[in-house]
């Protein structure tokens, strides 16, 4: 089985989240300068593209990116369609067996054009960090930049999923990924300050087991 990646790819002009610190990679030491190498330097807001957001980011007293376990981030994954809905609540996962799943990836379709940063997204209500806490879910992956809508300054779902220690992965790419189970790999820097960091996350396809 291959591995698919669901990445987005990093460059000057990638769409950030409005107002925070644009992309930037820069040769700061080039090859004809120093005679033998070049080396690049980044500028970035670590929630770009696909990236994981440390317990930090919504709580002084939060685990940074270095503190997160990696076999959170690596491991069985459950990919999910939920697109067509303006948010999903309990109620729009009510129809999935989510049994035995502790990595769950919603395939939500609402970033459209991967050249802009979205107007609107699929967001998660605040009834779905309880009712994935009882499903034994670990980790939430979405396919948008943000779990809360865009204008959010209280982030309920940002929140909800903290308190019920449920990490989240987000800007995945799920265009092209079949809804079904797989193996996840989408590790954190050990970033030791840091409320978030960027991943590369890919997945390969688990031997069918439900018949989702
Ligand atoms: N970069 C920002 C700048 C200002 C305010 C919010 C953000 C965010 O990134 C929030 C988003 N919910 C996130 O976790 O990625
Ligand atoms: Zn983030
Ligand atoms: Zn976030």
């Amino acid at each position: 089985m291959e591995w698919i990646d669901i990445s987005r790819p990093l460059f000057a002009g990638v769409p950030t989240w409005p107002g925070d610190t644009p992309f930037r990679y820069e040769v700061s030491w080039s090859k004809a300068a120093s005679g033998s190498v070049n080396v690049g330097r980044l500028t970035m807001s670590v929630h770009t593209g696909t990236h994981v957001d440390a317990p930090f980011h919504v709580d002084d007293e939060g685990r940074r990116a270095a503190d997160l376990p990696v076999e959170l981030y690596v491991g069985p994954a459950r990919v999910i369609d939920v697109s067509g809905k303006a948010s999903i609540g309990a109620d729009d996962l009510a129809a999935h067996d989510l049994s035995g799943v502790t990595r769950l990836l919603l395939k939500t379709g609402s970033w459209t054009d991967p050249e802009r940063f979205p107007a609107d997204i699929c967001y998660l209500r605040p009834d779905l960090p309880p009712f994935l806490a009882a499903k034994g879910i670990r980790l939430i992956g979405v396919d948008v930049p943000s779990v809360d809508p865009l204008d959010s300054k209280e982030l309920p779902a940002h929140h909800g999923l903290h308190a019920h220690d449920i990490h989240i992965l987000e800007g995945v790419v799920l265009d092209r990924v079949t809804p079904g189970d797989y193996e996840l790999i989408a590790l954190p820097l050990p970033l030791r300050e840091a409320d978030g960091s960027p991943v590369r996350a890919v997945l390969r396809r688990l031997a069918n087991r439900s018949g989702e």
